[in-house]
């Protein structure tokens, strides 16, 4: 990323800035482990072609539940060993806590899987009251973003706070609470607007116009322009079409170079190929509200899918904090907590936060 690609009001927030580990990882059961991860950035299509898309759509039949339910008895013993090592954010809220006393807590959310149920529509992927209840109440006391895939001007439609941070696009549009929010208030933070991709616009409108074309012929498939990248949904497509679905995204990725793919639930995302994801939009929201060299802070990121894994695996770098991950099934990750559903994510956030003073 060059600098002049960078639209940043916060000039000290240091985007580049090294980010120093000053913290242990909090030494409960099932704290940081290390996994290795399959590979999920699909790059350069033209040297990776076939194989990679076919792993991809491999990957994706595995993952489905439909396939964890055809062995039961394997998929409950896989899942007992895997919660052993993941336990559940609720059961080990003391821990987590006690990890956390004496430090500024920073929630970062994403959003669909996490704070809304997964649904066939993506337009309709609407959030509970209930859960906005607890999100308003969880900014109340700490610093919160929205981490997400999607489009930050339809996240924010979903979500309708305007008191948090929204980092959409895969964190490549950050836009901060107006300056009245308590946070600002005489502390180091300051108000942020930052689109590191901004010069891909007119290319990624191409590609949207382009895959929406292609994909047509595909029943289900439906296209989704979220601004600074596009997701190719494979939800409503028949499982023996998804190869074809996604050889036809391929067909139109050869052509950009400068675009890559990555995955996520049901869906093939194409983005920029600038080093940019969650984990580099969490680092740099921590450094936007002035906790870039802090041992003080303390970063919680909960969230559901394989683009949420960058942030999970940055807390565990800089050994703050801890990722927390949204799912029924055994996952190759680098959360150290489970919750089982969104539905859990709300109710174990309002009842670990609901009565927390804020400071
Ligand atoms: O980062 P996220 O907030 O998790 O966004 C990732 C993608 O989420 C949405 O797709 C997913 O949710 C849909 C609605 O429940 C579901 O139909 C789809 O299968 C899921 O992949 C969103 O529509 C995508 O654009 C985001 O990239």
């Amino acid at each position: 990323m060059t600098q002049q690609n960078v639209v940043v009001s916060d000039t000290k927030s240091g985007i580049n800035r090294a980010v120093t580990v000053a913290q242990k990882p909090p030494t409960v059961p099932g704290g940081y482990i290390s996994y290795p991860r399959s590979r999920r950035v699909l790059k350069n299509l033209e040297n990776n072609g076939e194989q990679r898309i076919n792993a991809w759509v491999d990957s994706m039949r595995a993952s489905s539940p439909t396939h964890a339910k055809s062995n039961p008895s394997l998929a409950e013993e896989q899942y007992k060993s895997w919660i052993l090592r993941h336990p559940s954010a609720l059961d080990m809220f003391e821990q987590i806590m006690d990890a956390s006393k004496g430090k500024q807590i920073v929630m970062f959310l994403d959003y669909d899987g996490t704070l809304s149920p997964i649904v066939d529509d993506p337009e309709r992927a609407f959030m509970s009251n209930s859960m906005r209840k607890t999100v308003r109440k969880l900014a109340r006391c700490f610093p919160t973003a929205i981490v997400t895939g999607r489009c930050r001007d339809k996240v924010y439609n979903f979500v309708r706070l305007a008191e948090l941070y929204y980092a959409g696009s895969h964190g490549m549009d950050i836009k901060g609470p107006s300056k009245n929010s308590k946070f600002f208030k005489g502390k180091k933070a300051e108000e942020v607007l930052f689109q590191p991709a901004s010069e891909f616009l007119p290319m990624i409108d191409e590609v949207y116009q382009q895959l929406v074309e292609k994909t047509k012929s595909t029943p289900g498939a439906s296209v989704e322009n979220n601004k600074f990248c596009v997701s190719v949904h494979f939800r409503c497509v028949d499982e023996k079409k998804w190869g074809e679905l996604a050889q036809h995204v391929k067909s139109v990725l050869k052509e950009y170079p400068k675009l890559r793919l990555t995955q996520g639930r049901k869906v093939l995302e194409i983005r920029p190929t600038i080093k940019w994801d969650k984990g580099k939009a969490l680092e740099f929201l921590l450094a936007s509200l002035g906790f870039a060299n802090c041992a003080e802070v303390f970063p919680i990121y909960i969230g559901d899918d394989k683009t949420d894994e960058d942030a999970f695996k940055k807390l565990r770098d800089r050994g703050q904090g801890f990722g927390i991950l949204v799912s029924k099934f055994p996952k190759d990750t680098s959360a150290s907590y489970s919750l089982q559903e969104p539905n859990e994510a709300s109710d174990g956030l309002s009842s670990a936060f609901g009565g927390v003073e804020t400071s």
